[in-house]
């Protein structure tokens, strides 16, 4: 029995060995008997863990959290960002849950959560799934990697962030996740010395510069929304991406709408996807490829002009700006072989066939699919399935749904062929997976 101390504010405390790691930055313990999913703890610690609220002595999980460490972890170190750490330290922003992990340890943690999902949700024996840093946060220490960074204003207008399990709101004079380029567009807006209208949403843009190009405040590349309006810089912010080829790609996509967020995750995943269709997908020049959830068209341009100059490209997205967006980005980039379409997926391929000006489509050499976290799901991974497209590159932001989606694929006649992982959001759980999927 594990002994639970009553704390004098009457929350419950006990003394706890973490056992392993769990999903959402969480890590497993138990309570008599009863999982406990603990904040800021690693595998092989002994802490002392206090019971979040509300709980009832017969839930089947509690939630808690570390308030002391008794004995540490090799991949435990000090909160990078004190204010993001536990709460009983002074910390409880959210925004990095893995702020007492180590470069190492976020490694190990990402491939353990992903491969744990693959064998409990995919149903895949012994899944080894490499996790790869992205060269340039060895650098900043896992920091300084947000090219869009948001935040609320308290109740007294001032740039905040919310505390965990209060209303309250914690005014912030410093972003550490924040690219550098993000964080001097805000020393140029005063953004952490003026005040906003209370509750307003405040959002900072600062495209990365490639090399060659001027910073942001020299390009005028930037922009700060408030309540998603333009308040000052620009609506549109451009994107270079730099290509494994030594050429790139221009792009103008919206400031208050989806991009890559880390710095170089852009051009990382893009090169990911050119490589997987050339080097597992065996697409001819004049194949067709679908491009799924395509955005403001990142893997669309490079797909199109890389792997398919001579064949088409069909890409399908649900939000009418990004599809504009990417309308624009193909001319910028002379990229003439996409046939854009603004609309939900399922919808699209399910009348794929009877749409003109689609049908030629039906038949697609491969699949590059990106969804949002939720996945595709089962409809969609049927449809694809049912274009009997030789092969499948899957973009995941979220290592569950990539594992239900690909125990679908599997059970409609795919093998998982080849799988790795990039960690583009350090300091959180979050991690991009890419799959590949191939026909049997
Ligand atoms: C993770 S983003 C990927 C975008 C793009 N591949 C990129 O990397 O910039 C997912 C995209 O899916 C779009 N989306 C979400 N649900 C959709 C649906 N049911 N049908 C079509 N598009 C959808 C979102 O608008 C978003 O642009």
């Amino acid at each position: 029995m594990t002994e639970l101390d009553q704390a004098p504010d009457g929350r419950l405390e006990a003394d706890v060995t973490i056992e392993r790691f769990a999903d959402q930055g969480r890590c497993v313990t138990h309570i008599d008997g009863r999982v406990v999913f603990v904040r800021f703890a690693l595998p092989g610690e002994k802490v002392r863990v206090r019971i979040d609220e509300p709980h009832n002595r017969k839930d089947r999980f509690w939630t808690a959290e570390v308030t002391k460490v008794y004995d540490a972890s090799e991949y435990r170190v000090d909160p990078s960002w004190p204010l993001a750490g536990p709460l009983a330290w002074g910390g409880g922003v959210g925004g990095a849950d893995l702020t007492h992990v180590s470069l190492e340890g976020q490694l190990a943690w990402k491939k353990a959560s992903i491969e744990d999902q693959l064998k409990r949700i995919g149903k895949i024996d012994s899944p080894d799934v490499p996790v790869l840093r992205v060269p340039e946060d060895e650098e900043t220490g896992g920091l300084n990697w947000r090219t869009r960074v948001e935040f609320i204003a308290d109740e007294d207008g001032r740039v905040s962030m919310r505390r965990r399990e209060s209303h309250e709101r914690v005014q912030v004079t410093d972003m550490p996740l924040a690219s550098k380029q993000a964080l001097a567009v805000a020393e140029h807006v005063h953004l952490f010395e003026r005040t906003f209208e209370p509750n307003a949403h405040i959002r900072i843009t600062a495209p990365e510069p490639r090399d060659g190009q001027a910073d942001v405040l020299t390009s005028g590349n930037w922009s700060l929304l408030v309540n998603h309006e333009l308040v000052d810089g620009h609506e549109y912010v451009r994107e270079r991406v730099e290509l494994p080829d030594g050429k790139a790609c221009e792009y103008s996509v919206l400031a208050s709408g989806f991009w890559q967020m880390h710095r170089m995750a852009p051009q990382v995943l893009a090169a990911d996807v050119l490589t997987q269709l050339s080097e597992r997908a065996n697409v001819s020049d004049n194949g067709i490829v679908w491009d799924l959830y395509s955005g403001s068209g990142l893997f669309t341009m490079p797909v199109a002009s890389r792997i398919v100059p001579n064949g088409r490209v069909l890409a399908i997205e649900g939000a009418e700006p990004a599809v504009e967006s990417a309308m624009r980005n193909a001319k910028r980039n002379n990229v003439q072989n996409v046939t854009e379409v603004a609309g939900d997926v399922l919808l699209t391929l399910r009348g794929l066939k009877k749409t003109e000006g689609l049908a030629d489509f039906a038949r697609p050499d491969a699949v590059v699919l990106d969804p949002p976290r939720a996945g595709a799901g089962r409809k969609v991974v049927e449809r694809i399935a049912a274009s009997r497209t030789a092969s499948v590159v899957y973009v995941s932001c979220d290592p569950a749904s990539l594992a239900r989606d690909i125990a679908v694929f599997r059970e409609l006649g795919y093998e998982l062929s080849f799988i790795h992982a990039h960690d583009i959001y350090p300091m959180t759980h979050h991690v991009e997976t890419v799959a590949v999927l191939s026909r049997v």
